[in-house]
């Protein structure tokens, strides 16, 4: 296997001239140089994109979306969930987001941009804020010798700013949750590295609540005179938002001292009536720093006043007192400058952060107000700003200290490639930029759909919601639902594995909504019928639209009647026992056994003959739906098995011994027919219709198999497919669906023909499905085969970060040329599932130890996973053997 291995990493290089690398950055991550330009240029999927033949399938569909589109938009002037009419342009331009989990995001480019915003809850604003920028000022023996502004950017307004700093010059390195830009100044003899710091720090529910970023600039002089050295950073108040205009917005400096340590910066209020929120910029005091602002200033026209400034003597001169309040039409804007000296061929560094206080957030619909997670530390009141500043800026050596010793066990085994480590943590990006929000959950709600746990149902207010907050991302930024559940299933493992009490919030509230119901007839648009919103005793397809009031509204999705999905029910079953697996949390597993029991039964409609196994509808009723299944599938019939088998499992640990019987029976029978049915010597067909392509080749076929896997199951006793079969289909995977496609460098196309051409029959069977190939990469793993995993994975990682140009916005689909579909996107998050098998895979005493442990009852940094496989007992093995009272 390659170490180190860079060498697409030089293609996104080539350009940069400098020898310098840098003060303290990895040699592992994501890396680009300013200048670089994606050569290849990809068009979103649009309805032009469909072949005949689709178009004449979904005709129906077509005019149906097209009403409810026009409804949406022209009559309730809302945004449609999905708008397929304006998918987001391609960008090539994104890179690690700012802040930590839930308390809304900003997103920086790759080139320093401030660029996509997400401080309403969930929904997204794509807009680059020209006058947010870092700038320099050089000055040696009292003058000014160099101010740059640090954007390769000229744009048409501040011209009174030296902009077109020299994208050859300068690069990216981004290793999520820190991401560093090397810019040696030319002519200098200077070289800044900016490293940026968010606080997304694995088994920590507190800092890792934060809206706040941190940037450290480090300034290394090769002089042999000393320099004085200034940092403007200049913020607009607002995002870019015509809101920016809006009048009443206001700004403030502040100084704010606790504890011996003291901050000061400007505070930016933005006053909406949605919404409102506080952008916070500040700079620790420190005996040879000089902090300087100015408090506000118009950011059109050339802006030369606040230039010429800085220039004069590195500092900034503000009026005191705060600015008056904006005119309607008007925009204003605040500038921070921290200076130093640095000695001749030596170093300083100066630190500078960036917090935003939304503590209350309401969602589209407006009907009830939420608290965010971080008011629990700072409070509710909207005046938090200089206190998580104060925080950020004294805590995030030890936040920085928490994220090294969690990546290192990884980041230095030579064992795993170079690419692998990027795509990793980078990936990571999906939990925090995915619209994400973390609330607490109200005094008054109750997630049991009222059937108490008294009564035998769940708690109305679950302790882990209680004590960790409740928390939900999006299926993708364009795929606007929340916790869409049958694609949380592949990027749960990052949630279990990193901060495994929110992935078990989660999983009370989606149990919540199991057992409620919402008899609201509605139109589907894919089958032109009516039907209710959500039927009881089924799994959600999502928690619902933040355009919307999610949690209270579930199921925005509203394409196909998901009460009769095959994957949904079996999902959940599949992740409760892995969750206890990874967990050992056993109130967890006996809140949801009956919960489990109960989506079971609603499946067991789905064996319409009887013979233990479940047959598909013959529409696209799982995750894949735009792909056809009938009668008995690979896909949903192995999901079925494993979920079979996971309830004989937990049916022993719950000491039910009737249930263990009876699903056993349904075990014998549907493995039985499954092979039968499915089996063709080489894999299990796509599904058992016996139409032409029903042999075509999925490259998700094992599925179930993966999370026996990687719940320690899958051998022995608890068993569901005969070893030698999943190899066999994992061969013909990597053999066709790798491959044969695109010369074995773009992961695994969804379907393959026998013969080697994409399965071309509907909109999703020629697509890559980038979570599926992580996760499919994961059962390679777990079945001895490392090599074909790691080369499947690859391939989408190059494809995705290094050719492409999808950096942080990783989309669910790309085809094998021209088109990709949903940008920003939560399946890929399943990469995290590789770094389960690799650790549960690899003999115990090289096995880098990165995930959770059984009980995680503290905030942690790093941990140890502790779980055996069947058949191989261990101390976690006969603790899993145990009766739960
Ligand atoms: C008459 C016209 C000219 C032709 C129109 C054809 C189109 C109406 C359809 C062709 C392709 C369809 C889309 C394919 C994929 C979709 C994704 C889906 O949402 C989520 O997708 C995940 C899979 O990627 C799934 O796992 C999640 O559970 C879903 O939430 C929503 C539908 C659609 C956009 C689909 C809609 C119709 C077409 C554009």
């Amino acid at each position: 296997m390659e170490s180190g291995d860079n060498s697409s990493t030089a293609e996104l290089m080539s350009r940069y001239v400098s020898l310098e690398l840098g003060y303290g950055v990895p040699k592992d991550g994501w890396r680009i140089c300013l200048a670089h330009e994606f050569k290849e240029k990809r068009k979103p999927f649009q309805a032009k994109d469909v072949s005949l033949s689709n178009i004449v399938e979904h005709i129906g569909l077509g005019v149906r979306y097209l009403k409810w589109w026009y409804k949406k938009t022209q009559i309730e002037k809302k945004a449609p969930f999905i708008d397929m009419f304006r998918a987001i342009p391609l960008r090539q331009i994104y890179g690690a987001p700012l802040g930590g989990i839930g308390g809304g995001t900003i997103t920086r480019g790759w080139r320093g941009e401030f660029c996509r915003w997400q401080l309403n809850p969930g929904m997204y604003h794509y807009k680059t804020v020209i006058a947010n920028q870092f700038t320099v000022c050089l000055r040696r023996g009292g003058q000014t010798v160099y101010q740059q502004v640090l954007s390769v950017e000229r744009p048409p307004t501040l011209q009174g700013w030296n902009w077109g700093y020299c994208g050859e010059y300068a690069f990216y390195h981004a290793l999520y949750p820190r991401a560093w830009t090397v810019y040696p100044l030319p002519g200098q003899n200077v070289t800044l590295t900016c490293r940026q710091v968010s606080p997304v720090i694995p088994h920590d529910y507190q800092d890792s609540s934060l809206p706040v970023a941190v940037f450290v600039w480090d300034i290394e002089n090769k002089n042999d005179y000393p320099l004085d050295v200034s940092i403007m950073l200049t913020m607009v108040n607002g995002s870019g938002h015509k809101d920016d205009k809006s009048g009443g917005h206001w700004n403030e400096p502040f100084h704010l001292e606790k504890a011996g340590e003291s901050v000061s910066g400007v505070l930016l209020h933005h006053c909406t009536t949605v919404n409102p929120y506080t952008l916070c910029m500040a700079a620790r005091e420190q005996s040879d720093r000089e902090i300087s602002h100015q408090t506000a200033f118009s950011p059109k026209g050339t802006c030369g006043v606040l230039w010429g400034d800085l220039i004069a003597d590195g500092r900034l001169d503000s009026p005191t007192g705060s600015s008056p309040p904006t005119q309607k039409g008007e925009k204003v804007a605040a500038a921070l400058a921290v200076g130093c000296p640095v000695p001749a061929q030596g170093h300083n560094d100066l630190e500078f952060s960036l917090a935003w206080d939304m503590p209350n957030i309401t969602f589209g619909s407006r009907e009830r107000e939420h608290v965010r997670r971080y008011t629990r530390f700072f409070g509710t009141k909207a005046d938090a700003a200089p206190s998580l500043s104060h925080h950020a800026l004294t805590h995030y050596r030890l936040w920085e200290r928490s994220i090294e010793e969690w990546q290192r066990p990884i980041l230095q085994d030579s064992s795993l490639p170079s690419w692998y480590k990027s795509a990793l943590f980078n990936e990571l990006y999906f939990v925090v930029d995915g619209g994400t929000v973390w609330t607490e959950l109200p005094e008054d709600s109750d997630v049991s759909g009222g059937l108490r746990s008294e009564d035998g149902g769940l708690p109305a207010q679950p302790a882990i919601i209680k004590e960790y907050g409740r928390f939900a991302y999006l299926e993708g930024q364009e795929y606007r639902m929340y916790n869409t559940y049958d694609v949380h299933f592949y990027a749960s493992f990052a949630l279990i594995m990193l901060w495994p009490k929110l992935a078990l919030s989660l999983q009370y509230d989606i149990a919540g909504s199991v057992v409620s119901c919402d008899l609201t007839e509605r139109l589907h648009l894919m089958s032109g019928r009516n039907s209710p919103v959500k039927v009881k005793n089924v799994v959600p397809h999502d928690i619902g639209d933040p355009d919307d009031e999610p949690w209270q509204r579930v199921n925005a999705y509203l394409i196909h009647d998901t009460a009769d999905w095959k994957d949904l029910n079996l999902k959940f079953v599949l992740q409760v026992y892995r969750d206890f697996h990874l967990t050992q949390d056993t109130q967890y597993l006996q809140d949801m056994w009956p919960i489990c029991q109960a989506v079971m039964e609603s499946e067991m409609k789905f064996d319409t003959d009887g013979d233990g196994l479940i047959e598909n509808s013959g529409y696209a009723d799982q995750t894949y739906d735009g792909w056809t299944a009938t009668g008995p599938s690979a896909y949903c019939g192995g999901l079925w098995l494993a979920s079979v088998c996971v309830m004989c499992k937990m049916a022993r640990l719950v000491n039910n011994e009737a249930a263990f019987q009876r699903f056993r029976d349904i075990l014998d029978r549907g493995s039985a027919a499954f092979d039968k049915l499915l089996w063709n010597g080489q894999y299990y067909n796509y599904d058992s219709s016996g139409q032409d392509l029903s042999n075509s080749v999925m490259s998700d076929q094992c599925a179930g198999q993966w999370f026996l896997r990687a719940s320690g199951l899958g051998d022995g006793q608890f068993q569901a497919f005969p070893k030698e079969k999943i190899c066999s289909a994992l061969k013909s995977v990597f053999d066709l669906n790798v491959m044969s496609f695109a010369g074995g460098q773009m992961g695994a196309v969804n379907g393959m023909r026998p013969e080697g051409v994409p399965d071309h029959s509907s909109v999703q069977s020629d697509e890559v499905w980038i979570g599926v190939v992580y996760g499919l990469a994961a059962i390679m793993i777990h079945e001895g085969m490392l090599e074909e995993g790691l080369r499947t994975a690859e391939g989408c990682y190059r494809t995705v970060w290094e050719r492409l140009g999808m950096a942080f916005q990783t989309p669910e689909a790309y085809c094998e040329k021209g088109i990709y579909r949903s940008l920003a996107y939560m399946r890929p998050l399943s990469i995290w599932a590789m770094q389960l098998a690799l650790d549960t895979s690899q003999p115990r005493d090289q096995a880098p130890k990165t995930t959770t442990t059984p009980t995680d009852q503290a905030p942690q940094t790093t941990t140890t996973i502790q779980t055996a496989t069947e058949g191989e007992p261990g101390q976690k093995e006969s603790q899993d053997q145990g009766h739960i009272p």
